[in-house]
């Protein structure tokens, strides 16, 4: 495309020696945060979204040129197409609408095959509500009249890691003495175990929740559960009856769900159009609602859906999550940086950066563009991150003076849940220190002059120099909002998703689907047969024989 190759003539002249510090200590390097920062009301309840994207290896010609790219890769129309509810993923012929999830708009149609989706999606949210509220308020009770007091989802991918990160990030709003979450997602059977271990079946209800209910790791673990939990019902319990207060569905697929042995009253549905990685906003989300109640799961789907309002009406140039996007692009396709680091500071953001592990490396991991041919150029980059300022004392090392580059999202509050004394003004501290120095750095003149003051020998100071020199020009976005709560949590959630997509769209791959997880699934399946019995195999390659044969003659099968 002619606007990448003008922005490869723009890099090799210009960007790749752009010098933020030089920029900052410019005659209008005062000005560069005005500049390259956008400062947006996203609405009442959640408030304004800062992002300051001045720390950045770009000049306003990198700016004026990765807009134009978005603008010809026709950013504007495909956002347009997906909200309408047009089958944008293509592949699996869905339509993509998690945004219908969230629409808050009394009066929306949007149609998927020529059927409005809205009422279905609002039926749903209603039966959330009324379970919700009844489970909390102890109406809805377990087998022998005990009030539930134990939530556990057991999912895997999209039924799992939205739940686990959202109940995290807003446990301020939980009350854990009334009721706890629980999830379960990996098959190895440490996971179920541990997790009933202080568990009491009388007060624990299971929420199966897979969008196929074919998924092989969560319908073993509700097996598995569903074992755990008849175990221990006294004698001469119902059975059937206990199972069905005690286990309920979030899922796509009614037979599988029935089969299973839950009611179809108890089965919270979605729908093809709403894809895995991103479903904590349907009925997935039923985790979320027990635990912190279906107001504060409804304020965190308005946040989302004014972040959806704001990707819709704002201008490129002030748009958040275009800006995220095309700064990651100049990053993964210029400078072929291979990871983008998620920094939360914010305990509570901890699974934030996992969550989109699958919410951006699922959607961008792909190699073939839209029209079959392979892309020419990087897709997704690694996601990866922890929160600050643990992550600061691991591999932050790294960031600063390692050989890569690794362009940094930093995320903080501008209020704590927990302020504890100096404790917040400390974390930030951090947050703001960090930014400066990677941008900054600490040239060869500074560290001497520092290493002199503290009265080295001159052999010495020639010694320890080169290791205490920071190159800086490490580049970071920083986004702050005014506190985590459901609005604003909601918001940056979205915030991301569309970053997601808008980079899906400039590298014309489809970021919906997910083909690349199926392979592994069939070769399992294929392998655990030949598990039951000792007898060595032959059919795999030498490797996978010699795993399995060692498997098979060491274990007491
Ligand atoms: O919700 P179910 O259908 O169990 O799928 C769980 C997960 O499975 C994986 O293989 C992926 O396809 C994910 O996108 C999905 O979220």
């Amino acid at each position: 495309m002619e606007q990448f190759n003008k922005l490869k003539e723009h890099y090799e002249k210009t960007g790749k020696n752009i010098n933020m510090r030089r920029e900052f200590e410019s005659g209008n390097g005062a000005n560069r945060f005005k500049e390259f920062s956008v400062e947006s009301k996203i609405s009442d309840q959640v408030g304004v979204f800062l992002l300051d994207y001045s720390k950045n290896r770009i000049n306003h010609e990198t700016l004026e040129l990765l807009f134009e790219l978005a603008r010809a890769s026709k950013v504007e129309d495909m956002r347009n197409k997906m909200f309408e509810g047009a089958k944008i993923n293509f592949t699996e012929d869905r339509a993509v609408l998690h945004t219908a999830l969230r629409n808050r708009d009394p009066n929306a149609v949007i149609k998927v095959d020529g059927e409005n989706v809205i009422p279905s999606v609002r039926a749903v949210l209603e039966k959330m509500r009324s379970f919700t509220e009844r489970v909390r308020s102890g109406q809805w009770k377990g087998f022998n009249g005990k009030k539930i007091t134990d939530v556990v989802n057991i999912g895997i991918g999209g039924s799992d890691l939205g739940p686990v990160m959202v109940t995290q990030a807003l446990k301020s709003y939980a009350n854990d003495k009334e009721m706890r979450a629980h999830f379960v997602s990996n098959i190895d059977g440490t996971h179920l175990a541990e997790t009933v271990k202080c568990l009491n079946a009388e007060t624990t209800l299971f929420i199966v929740a897979s969008k196929t209910f074919t998924t092989q790791e969560t319908i073993t673990n509700a097996q598995s559960a569903r074992q755990w939990f008849i175990d221990q019902l006294p004698q001469g319990t119902d059975q059937k009856h206990a199972i069905g207060q005690h286990f309920v569905a979030l899922s796509t697929n009614e037979t599988e769900v029935t089969k299973f042995g839950i009611l179809k009253e108890n089965m919270f549905e979605f729908w093809d159009w709403v894809g895995g990685r991103y479903s904590v906003w349907s009925a997935i989300g039923l985790s979320v609602a027990l635990y912190i109640g279906m107001d504060n799961f409804e304020n965190l789907l308005e946040g989302a859906y004014h972040m959806d309002k704001h990707f819709l009406n704002t201008p490129l140039e002030k748009n958040l999550p275009v800006i995220l996007a095309l700064l990651g692009i100049w990053y993964n396709n210029f400078f072929d940086c291979q990871t983008h680091a998620i920094l939360p500071y914010d305990q509570y953001l901890s699974r934030f950066p996992a969550y989109f592990q699958q919410g951006d490396m699922e959607s961008n991991g792909k190699s073939v563009q839209r029209n079959g041919q392979r892309v020419s150029h990087s897709t997704g980059p690694i996601i990866w991150g922890e929160p600050g300022t643990n992550g600061q004392h691991a591999f932050y090392q790294l960031i600063h003076q390692g050989q890569k580059i690794i362009p940094c999202d930093f995320i903080a509050s501008v209020e704590s849940h927990n302020p504890l004394g100096k404790h917040h003004q400390i974390l930030l501290s951090n947050f703001f220190a960090q930014t400066e120095a990677l941008m900054k750095g600490k040239n060869h003149d500074e560290v001497a002059a520092e290493l002199k003051k503290e009265g080295l020998s001159e052999e010495r100071i020639k010694e320890i120099l080169p290791h205490k020199i920071f190159d800086g020009n490490r580049p970071t976005n920083s986004i702050m909002m005014h506190k985590l709560t459901p609005h604003s949590l909601g918001s940056l959630i979205a915030l991301y998703e569309h970053k997601i997509f808008v980079q899906g769209i400039i590298w014309n791959i489809n970021s919906f689907d997910q083909w690349g997880v199926e392979l592994g699934k069939q070769l399992a399946k294929s392998i655990l047969p030949e598990l039951s019995n000792n007898s060595p195999i032959s059919s795999h390659d030498s490797s996978t024989n010699g795993l399995i044969n060692f498997y098979k003659s060491n274990s007491k099968l």
